[in-house]
Protein backbone atom coordinates (compact mmCIF):
# COMPACT_ATOMS: atom_id res chain seq x y z
CA UNK A 1 0.00 0.00 0.00
CA UNK A 2 1.49 3.35 -0.78
CA UNK A 3 2.10 5.23 2.16
CA UNK A 4 0.61 8.81 3.35
CA UNK A 5 1.51 11.85 0.59
CA UNK A 6 3.89 14.10 1.79
CA UNK A 7 3.19 17.30 2.23
CA UNK A 8 4.86 20.18 0.51
CA UNK A 9 4.89 23.76 2.22
CA UNK A 10 6.62 26.65 0.08
CA UNK A 11 6.60 30.34 0.07
CA UNK A 12 8.96 33.44 0.52
CA UNK A 13 11.10 33.53 3.34
CA UNK A 14 9.37 35.15 6.45
CA UNK A 15 6.03 33.84 5.09
CA UNK A 16 5.45 31.88 8.48
CA UNK A 17 6.58 28.53 7.35
CA UNK A 18 8.41 27.54 10.42
CA UNK A 19 6.31 28.56 12.56
CA UNK A 20 3.06 26.89 10.38
CA UNK A 21 4.74 23.83 10.36
CA UNK A 22 6.03 23.85 14.53
CA UNK A 23 2.47 24.54 15.54
CA UNK A 24 1.03 21.43 13.54
CA UNK A 25 3.99 19.06 14.29
CA UNK A 26 3.02 19.42 17.94
CA UNK A 27 -0.47 19.34 17.69
CA UNK A 28 -0.03 16.35 15.24
CA UNK A 29 3.20 14.62 16.57
CA UNK A 30 2.62 10.96 15.44
CA UNK A 31 1.19 12.16 12.21
CA UNK A 32 3.99 14.49 10.91
CA UNK A 33 7.23 14.38 10.63
CA UNK A 34 9.83 16.85 9.48
CA UNK A 35 12.05 16.55 6.54
CA UNK A 36 15.49 17.36 7.57
CA UNK A 37 17.32 19.36 4.97
CA UNK A 38 21.10 20.28 4.27
CA UNK A 39 21.97 23.61 4.12
CA UNK A 40 25.63 25.47 4.12
CA UNK A 41 24.01 28.35 6.03
CA UNK A 42 24.96 29.12 9.40
CA UNK A 43 22.73 28.42 12.47
CA UNK A 44 20.90 30.62 13.92
CA UNK A 45 20.56 31.10 17.56
CA UNK A 46 18.57 27.84 18.51
CA UNK A 47 18.98 25.66 15.89
CA UNK A 48 19.77 22.23 16.02
CA UNK A 49 22.28 20.64 14.38
CA UNK A 50 20.13 17.63 12.85
CA UNK A 51 16.66 18.62 13.50
CA UNK A 52 16.34 21.67 12.13
CA UNK A 53 18.77 21.40 9.34
CA UNK A 54 22.01 19.43 8.72
CA UNK A 55 24.68 21.97 8.72
CA UNK A 56 27.41 21.44 6.38
CA UNK A 57 29.98 23.18 4.14
CA UNK A 58 29.97 23.39 0.13
CA UNK A 59 32.16 20.58 0.01
CA UNK A 60 30.27 18.15 2.08
CA UNK A 61 27.30 19.08 0.35
CA UNK A 62 28.84 18.81 -3.27
CA UNK A 63 30.16 15.57 -2.35
CA UNK A 64 26.33 14.29 -1.41
CA UNK A 65 24.71 15.61 -4.59
CA UNK A 66 27.68 14.51 -6.72
CA UNK A 67 26.81 10.78 -4.93
CA UNK A 68 23.40 10.85 -5.69
CA UNK A 69 22.11 11.08 -1.82
CA UNK A 70 19.34 14.09 -2.74
CA UNK A 71 16.03 14.48 -4.67
CA UNK A 72 16.83 18.17 -5.06
CA UNK A 73 18.99 20.79 -4.44
CA UNK A 74 19.24 24.80 -4.98
CA UNK A 75 20.88 27.59 -4.34
CA UNK A 76 18.80 30.29 -2.08
CA UNK A 77 20.31 33.59 -0.98
CA UNK A 78 23.79 32.48 -1.47
CA UNK A 79 23.90 29.50 0.31
CA UNK A 80 22.98 25.46 -0.80
CA UNK A 81 19.73 23.99 0.82
CA UNK A 82 18.81 20.29 -0.31
CA UNK A 83 16.46 17.62 0.50
CA UNK A 84 18.45 14.15 0.78
CA UNK A 85 17.14 10.74 -0.26
CA UNK A 86 17.55 9.92 3.39
CA UNK A 87 15.80 12.47 4.88
CA UNK A 88 12.54 11.64 3.02
CA UNK A 89 12.75 7.75 3.74
CA UNK A 90 13.16 8.28 7.43
CA UNK A 91 9.63 9.94 7.72
CA UNK A 92 8.36 7.40 5.53
CA UNK A 93 10.15 4.75 7.07
CA UNK A 94 7.97 5.47 10.47
CA UNK A 95 4.70 5.80 8.32
CA UNK A 96 4.47 9.67 9.27
CA UNK A 97 3.41 12.29 6.89
CA UNK A 98 6.81 13.90 5.80
CA UNK A 99 6.92 17.27 5.39
CA UNK A 100 9.35 19.57 3.13
CA UNK A 101 9.89 23.01 3.75
CA UNK A 102 11.66 23.72 0.23
CA UNK A 103 11.77 27.01 -2.11
CA UNK A 104 9.68 27.31 -5.46
CA UNK A 105 12.97 25.37 -7.11
CA UNK A 106 12.20 22.69 -5.04
CA UNK A 107 8.69 22.67 -5.98
CA UNK A 108 9.79 22.35 -9.24
CA UNK A 109 12.30 19.79 -8.66
CA UNK A 110 10.17 17.67 -6.62
CA UNK A 111 6.88 17.59 -8.87
CA UNK A 112 9.45 15.67 -11.26
CA UNK A 113 9.18 13.01 -9.28
CA UNK A 114 7.16 10.44 -7.98
CA UNK A 115 6.61 11.82 -4.65
CA UNK A 116 3.25 12.50 -5.27
CA UNK A 117 2.95 15.88 -2.65
CA UNK A 118 0.44 17.88 -1.39
CA UNK A 119 1.60 21.12 -2.53
CA UNK A 120 0.86 23.99 0.32
CA UNK A 121 1.89 28.01 -0.66
CA UNK A 122 2.30 30.17 2.67
CA UNK A 123 2.44 33.89 1.47
CA UNK A 124 2.75 36.93 3.17
CA UNK A 125 -0.50 39.29 3.61
CA UNK A 126 1.91 41.88 1.95
CA UNK A 127 5.72 42.56 1.12
CA UNK A 128 5.58 45.39 3.34
CA UNK A 129 4.61 42.93 6.24
CA UNK A 130 6.65 40.30 5.31
CA UNK A 131 9.62 43.08 5.49
CA UNK A 132 8.53 44.03 8.91
CA UNK A 133 8.24 40.41 9.43
CA UNK A 134 11.84 39.37 8.59
CA UNK A 135 13.43 42.35 9.98
CA UNK A 136 11.85 41.94 13.79
CA UNK A 137 12.63 37.91 13.89
CA UNK A 138 16.07 39.77 13.60
CA UNK A 139 18.19 36.64 12.20
CA UNK A 140 19.43 38.31 8.78
CA UNK A 141 22.04 40.98 7.69
CA UNK A 142 20.74 43.82 5.85
CA UNK A 143 22.10 42.03 3.09
CA UNK A 144 20.44 39.25 3.40
CA UNK A 145 17.60 40.42 4.68
CA UNK A 146 17.31 42.45 0.49
CA UNK A 147 18.39 38.99 -1.34
CA UNK A 148 15.19 37.32 0.52
CA UNK A 149 12.57 40.29 -0.52
CA UNK A 150 14.09 40.34 -3.59
CA UNK A 151 13.35 36.10 -4.17
CA UNK A 152 10.09 37.29 -2.31
CA UNK A 153 8.62 39.30 -5.23
CA UNK A 154 9.32 35.59 -7.40
CA UNK A 155 8.07 33.26 -4.92
CA UNK A 156 4.83 35.70 -4.55
CA UNK A 157 4.44 35.67 -8.49
CA UNK A 158 4.98 31.91 -9.05
CA UNK A 159 2.35 30.81 -6.23
CA UNK A 160 -0.25 32.43 -8.40
CA UNK A 161 0.78 30.14 -11.71
CA UNK A 162 -2.46 27.85 -12.50
CA UNK A 163 -1.78 24.23 -11.35
CA UNK A 164 1.28 24.42 -9.20
CA UNK A 165 -0.29 24.84 -5.30
CA UNK A 166 -3.41 22.45 -4.09
CA UNK A 167 -4.03 25.12 -1.80
CA UNK A 168 -2.53 29.39 -1.30
CA UNK A 169 -2.59 29.84 2.53
CA UNK A 170 -2.27 33.57 3.16
CA UNK A 171 -0.61 34.23 6.66
CA UNK A 172 -2.44 37.09 8.21
CA UNK A 173 -3.91 36.11 11.23
CA UNK A 174 -1.82 33.39 12.61
CA UNK A 175 -4.55 31.11 14.35
CA UNK A 176 -6.86 31.36 11.33
CA UNK A 177 -3.91 30.30 8.77
CA UNK A 178 -3.32 27.68 10.82
CA UNK A 179 -6.67 26.50 11.01
CA UNK A 180 -7.01 26.58 7.35
CA UNK A 181 -3.74 24.35 6.87
CA UNK A 182 -5.29 21.96 9.17
CA UNK A 183 -8.36 21.64 7.20
CA UNK A 184 -6.17 21.46 4.17
CA UNK A 185 -4.54 18.30 5.16
CA UNK A 186 -7.45 16.69 7.48
CA UNK A 187 -8.13 13.84 5.14
CA UNK A 188 -4.31 12.99 5.09
CA UNK A 189 -4.11 13.86 9.02
CA UNK A 190 -7.61 11.38 9.74
CA UNK A 191 -6.06 8.32 7.41
CA UNK A 192 -2.25 8.47 9.45
CA UNK A 193 -4.72 8.24 12.34
CA UNK A 194 -6.98 5.31 11.35
CA UNK A 195 -3.75 3.31 9.95
CA UNK A 196 -1.99 4.11 13.26
CA UNK A 197 -5.43 3.12 15.19
CA UNK A 198 -5.91 -0.45 13.66
CA UNK A 199 -2.06 -1.70 13.89
N1 LIG B 1 14.96 23.68 -2.54
C1 LIG B 1 15.10 23.64 -1.22
N2 LIG B 1 14.81 24.73 -0.50
C2 LIG B 1 14.94 24.63 0.84
C3 LIG B 1 15.35 23.46 1.51
N3 LIG B 1 15.37 23.69 2.84
C4 LIG B 1 14.97 24.96 3.01
N4 LIG B 1 14.71 25.54 1.82
C5 LIG B 1 14.23 26.90 1.54
O1 LIG B 1 15.30 27.80 1.65
C6 LIG B 1 14.79 29.08 1.97
C7 LIG B 1 15.60 29.70 3.09
O2 LIG B 1 15.46 28.95 4.25
P1 LIG B 1 16.08 29.46 5.62
O3 LIG B 1 17.51 29.86 5.41
O4 LIG B 1 15.82 28.45 6.68
O5 LIG B 1 15.34 30.84 5.90
P2 LIG B 1 13.82 31.21 6.26
O6 LIG B 1 12.92 30.58 5.25
O7 LIG B 1 13.84 32.68 6.19
O8 LIG B 1 13.56 30.70 7.65
C8 LIG B 1 13.32 28.89 2.33
O9 LIG B 1 12.55 29.28 1.20
C9 LIG B 1 13.19 27.40 2.53
O10 LIG B 1 11.91 26.92 2.18
C10 LIG B 1 15.65 22.32 0.70
O11 LIG B 1 16.01 21.25 1.14
N5 LIG B 1 15.50 22.49 -0.65
N1 LIG C 1 0.61 35.47 11.36
C1 LIG C 1 1.70 36.07 11.86
N2 LIG C 1 1.60 37.29 12.41
C2 LIG C 1 2.70 37.91 12.90
N3 LIG C 1 3.94 37.41 12.90
C3 LIG C 1 4.11 36.19 12.36
C4 LIG C 1 3.01 35.46 11.81
N4 LIG C 1 3.46 34.28 11.35
C5 LIG C 1 4.79 34.28 11.59
N5 LIG C 1 5.19 35.41 12.20
C6 LIG C 1 6.57 35.80 12.58
O1 LIG C 1 7.20 36.19 11.36
C7 LIG C 1 8.57 35.75 11.36
C8 LIG C 1 8.80 34.86 10.13
O2 LIG C 1 8.13 33.61 10.34
P1 LIG C 1 8.87 32.24 10.03
O3 LIG C 1 7.98 31.14 10.51
O4 LIG C 1 10.28 32.26 10.54
O5 LIG C 1 8.87 32.28 8.42
P2 LIG C 1 9.54 31.32 7.32
O6 LIG C 1 9.79 30.00 7.98
O7 LIG C 1 8.52 31.25 6.24
O8 LIG C 1 10.78 32.02 6.90
C9 LIG C 1 8.83 35.05 12.68
O9 LIG C 1 9.47 35.94 13.57
C10 LIG C 1 7.42 34.68 13.16
O10 LIG C 1 7.35 34.64 14.56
Amino acid sequence: MAGPRPVVLSGPSGAGKSTLLKKLMKEYDSVFGFSVSHTTRSPRPGEENGKDYHFVTREVMQAGIDKGDFIENAEFSGNMYGTSKAAVHDVQAKNLICILDIDMQGVRNIKQTDLNAIYISIQPPSTEILEKRLRDRKTESEDSLQRRLRAAKVDMEFSKEAGVFDVVIVNDNLDVAYGQLKDALLEEINMVKKTSASS
